[in-house]
């Protein structure tokens, strides 16, 4: 641990869990001086406080921006916009601001709008850990350590910014990789939008039969493994999918193609081509498994 922290203070848009993860393995690592949250509802924040998340509840957004060493806004991305707008014009001139958001070109249109040619003070990021879990109660320290983070560094960030940004989620324990936001959000429709969806559609089409409790009888852990991330965030994920509507339905398609097959090799009784499918499958995902214990 250093003498001082790294971060004075910290301002926290969105205590949930991830915002709230954050706050905690930064305290944890002793690298924050004070904790200062903002939220939709008292209610969260009051929680927050008494978890020992944050050490003060934000009364006045442009007050608490102005001498912040970092600002994370860590809300659904359909927030961001305007709590974006409203901390621009008060942001301390060596404030860094960085999001936890799981898009990032919709990110940075926003910022870009709202931060004006005060865009280098803001740097994207996207932790790629997280639960099915919300709210301040599931945040946790541990959440980042060994997972990795996504920086999408615009070219107008000073790298000093970066480096700051960087720091924060090492000190919570995340490796640290960079993607550009296009890429990034090519790559989070296919390995994370797209399978949220399809869990989704799957409990979605079960839950409105009129003889579900049948069928969720006897599902069991197939259904469990598959499903675990149907129990996320609404509202987080209706964000997710608008914002990444293009990437999204890009990968849709592919895979409506791929159940096309799957159904043609079915139909046609074509045992061969089913197992080839599922062979290449499974070795990919054991490969998978094996780097990402
Ligand atoms: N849950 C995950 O697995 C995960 C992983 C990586 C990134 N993310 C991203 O992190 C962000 C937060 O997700 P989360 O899982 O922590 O959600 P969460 O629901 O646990 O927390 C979000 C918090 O933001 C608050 N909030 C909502 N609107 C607000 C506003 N206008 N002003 C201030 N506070 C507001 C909510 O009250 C809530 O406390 C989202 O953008 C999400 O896409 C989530
Ligand atoms: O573990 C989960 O429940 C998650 O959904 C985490 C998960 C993902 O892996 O898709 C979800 C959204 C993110 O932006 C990053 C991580």
């Amino acid at each position: 641990m250093a003498d001082s922290p790294e971060f004075g203070k910290v301002v926290v848009f969105g205590v949930g869990l991830i915002g709230g993860s954050f706050a905690l393995a930064l305290k944890a690592a002793g690298e924050v001086g004070e904790v200062v949250g903002f939220g939709r509802s008292l209610g969260t924040l009051t929680q927050a406080l008494e978890l020992g998340i944050i050490d003060r509840v934000g009364a006045n957004p442009g007050q608490e921006v102005a001498d912040a060493d970092l600002v994370l806004i860590a809300t659904p991305v359909g927030q961001m916009p305007e709590i974006m707008a409203r901390i621009a014009p008060y942001l301390g001139s060596d404030t860094v601001v960085t999001d936890g958001g799981s898009t990032k070109s919709d990110v940075v249109a926003a910022a870009r709008a709202a931060f004006g040619d005060r865009i280098g003070q803001f740097v994207p990021a996207h932790p790629i850990a997280g639960a099915e879990h919300s709210g301040a109660a599931a945040a946790r320290a541990e959440l980042y350590r060994e997972r990795k983070v996504v920086l999408t560094p615009l070219p107008e960030n000073p790298v000093l910014n970066v480096a700051r940004v960087r720091s924060a989620w090492e000190w919570c324990g995340a490796q640290i990789f960079e993607l550009t936001p296009a890429e990034h959000d090519q790559v989070f429709a296919a390995v994370s939008h797209l399978p949220h969806l399809l869990s989704f559609a799957l409990v979605h089409d079960l839950a409105v039969r009129d003889n579900r409790e049948l069928y969720f009888t006897f599902a069991a852990s197939g259904f469990r493994d598959f499903t675990r991330i149907a129990a996320s965030h609404p509202e987080m994920w209706r964000d997710i999918a608008l914002a990444n509507r293009e990437a999204l339905l890009g990968e849709l398609d592919r895979y409506q193609a791929q159940l096309a097959e799957m159904r043609a090799a079915l139909a046609a009784n074509d045992g061969k081509r089913l197992e080839e499918i599922f062979d290449t499958a499974r070795t990919a995902r054991r490969a998978w498994a094996e780097g990402n214990k």
